[in-house]
């Protein structure tokens, strides 16, 4: 059954040539949140989409609702969703992560032919990308993992997009994500990221540094709160004027609508009624497992995994609350100049978080040998997902100047960005110590800056330490070779 369109298809030429055979262009499978505004998406952008979901009852809510929007195909069965394909297919799946993708995945593959395409919209972790790709591969399918980023509203009105998988696959596919994609200034959200995994790679570290923006945004809002006592809708007016400087950004503006929310059954600020254990689906905690392979110090990322670990360790929680807090310091003695502080705090912090970020992509893309180009990023992350924010124009242009930039946080706009924060930062992490408010990722950021910039480093005694108890071995700055002390003889030094 196929439903007429009514909305103005926006590309009348995918429209018209799709209507002779009445097969639809795309398919998506899965309609919860996700995939039923892509779906939707689709067909707003004249595209004609074929609609499966396990529940049927979710497909039939989908066409009931937004039916008129565009041109879908219902079916039930798999079988029928993937005869309703042009070819070569293309099926977008926005199912759970894990092992309900690999069933869909094989439902799909046992009825689909060589060159169909098969696209996993999914949070999939990278290295089941890379597994599934070379699966499907053998069976001539091709694999694309993409990873795709705006939650609902940008599903529907353009996420940011970065597919994966092989190049060849994107001359089919490109113009119809781009089609769906954000766009900025003229350019899609949306661009191929490289080989296998490295979509998923780079939404999953996408995600890792919404974890960390969530995290110092957390931590602002808290310090506000506790060290000035500021009101709650106060706090909402100070995030809302952020927004409209440097720190413009989608989470800033959404952190003002959350915090300007009030609770219809108390009558006070909604967040404080909502309990203080924050959930996560694994993308952060992937990230940061990733990163310890890599070797690389994702540190905001990490100390925000960690913050909503603790968060939600609630019994332990409970059990502490007594614990002694020491002599605390007083409030600030100027909260204007205060606030001024935190929001330049956050900002240097922010740069940390994708700086650390992008270093954790550079090394993931050199490990697997993908190429993914940094301001690419940059680039599709500045409209669509949720880390979208105005300064992604600072990062593509640090990126095209330099693309082999070592840190962003030398690139020359950003270190005098930070260096201008860095007294605030330095007020704000001291601040929070002294009046026991804990501040993670402000404070390891910071660390993270101090220790990227220090000459020498503690690592020197590290070295000496394990050399020690375990005849590690050293280098020494003034001659090459690797050395060992015989500490337990006469501690003279010889060549290992
Ligand atoms: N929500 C968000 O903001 C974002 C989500 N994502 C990712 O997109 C994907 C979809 O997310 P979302 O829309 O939130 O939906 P969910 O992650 O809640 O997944 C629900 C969908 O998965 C289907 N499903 C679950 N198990 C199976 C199975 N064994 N076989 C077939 N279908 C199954 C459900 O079908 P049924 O209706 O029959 O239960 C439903 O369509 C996920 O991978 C998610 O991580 C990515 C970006 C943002
Ligand atoms: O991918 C997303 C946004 O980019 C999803 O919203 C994801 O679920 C967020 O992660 P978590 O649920 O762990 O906070």
């Amino acid at each position: 059954m196929s439903e007429s369109a009514s909305s103005t298809p926006s590309n009348a030429t995918a429209q018209e040539s799709s209507a002779d055979t009445g097969l639809a262009q795309i398919g998506v499978t899965g309609l919860a949140v996700m995939g039923s505004n892509i779906a939707r998406n689709f067909a707003r952008h004249g595209h004609r989409v074929a609609l499966h979901n396990r529940t049927v009852a979710k497909t039939d809510a989908l066409l009931d609702q937004h039916g008129s929007e565009g041109d879908f195909v219902r079916t039930e069965t798999t079988e029928e969703f993937v005869a309703a394909l042009e070819k070569p297919r293309r099926v977008l799946i926005m199912v759970k992560a894990g092992e309900p993708t690999d069933a869909v995945i094989d439902e799909l593959a046992n009825l689909m032919d060589e060159g169909d395409i098969i696209i996993d919209g999914g949070n999939s972790l990278y290295t089941d990308t890379i597994r599934r790709e070379a699966a499907m591969s053998e069976r001539g399918l091709n694999f694309v993992g993409a990873g795709i980023s705006g939650g609902e509203e940008g599903a529907l009105n353009g996420p940011s997009i970065m597919p994966g998988g092989p190049a060849e696959s994107y001359t089919s596919l490109g113009p119809l994500l781009e089609s769906i994609s954000a766009h900025v200034d003229g350019e899609p959200c949306c661009t191929h990221i490289g080989p296998d995994g490295s979509g998923h790679f780079v939404k999953m570290v996408h995600n890792g540094i919404e974890y960390a923006d969530m995290q110092l945004i957390g931590e602002a809002y808290d310090l506000m709160r506790k060290a000035l006592d500021l009101p709650v809708d106060k706090i909402a007016d100070v995030f809302r004027e952020w927004n409209s400087g440097d720190l413009d950004s989608y989470l800033v503006e959404i952190t003002a609508e959350v915090l300007s929310q009030v609770d219809a059954e108390t009558g006070t600020p909604l967040v404080d009624v909502i309990a203080d254990a924050a959930g996560q689906k694994g993308t952060g905690r992937w990230t940061v497992k990733s990163a310890l392979d890599l070797g690389i110090p994702t540190t905001g990322i990490a100390e925000a995994v960690f913050a909503r670990a603790l968060s939600s360790a609630t019994d332990q929680r409970a059990q502490a609350t007594g614990l002694a807090a020491g002599n605390l310091a007083s409030s600030p003695a100027d909260p204007d100049t205060f606030v001024d502080d935190i929001r330049n705090a956050l900002y240097a912090s922010k740069v940390v978080a994708y700086a650390q970020g992008f270093d954790q992509i550079a090394a993931g893309s050199q490990e697997y040998d993908w190429n993914v180009h940094p301001g690419d990023l940059a680039t599709i992350w500045r409209g669509g997902c949720i880390i979208r924010a105005k300064f992604l124009n600072r990062i593509r242009d640090a990126y095209a100047e330099n693309p082999e930039l070592p840190s962003l946080l030398l690139a020359p706009y950003f270190r005098e960005a930070v260096e201008t924060a860095l007294d605030s930062w330095r007020r704000v992490v001291a601040t929070a110590a002294t009046m026991g408010i804990p501040a993670p990722a402000f404070a390891s950021s910071l660390a993270y800056y101090d220790a990227l910039r220090s000459e020498r480093l503690p690592a020197a005694l590290t070295q000496g330490l394990r050399d020690f108890f375990g005849a590690h071995t050293y280098q020494r700055i003034d001659k090459p070779g690797t050395f060992h002390t015989l500490w337990s003889d006469d501690r003279s030094e010889v060549e290992a």
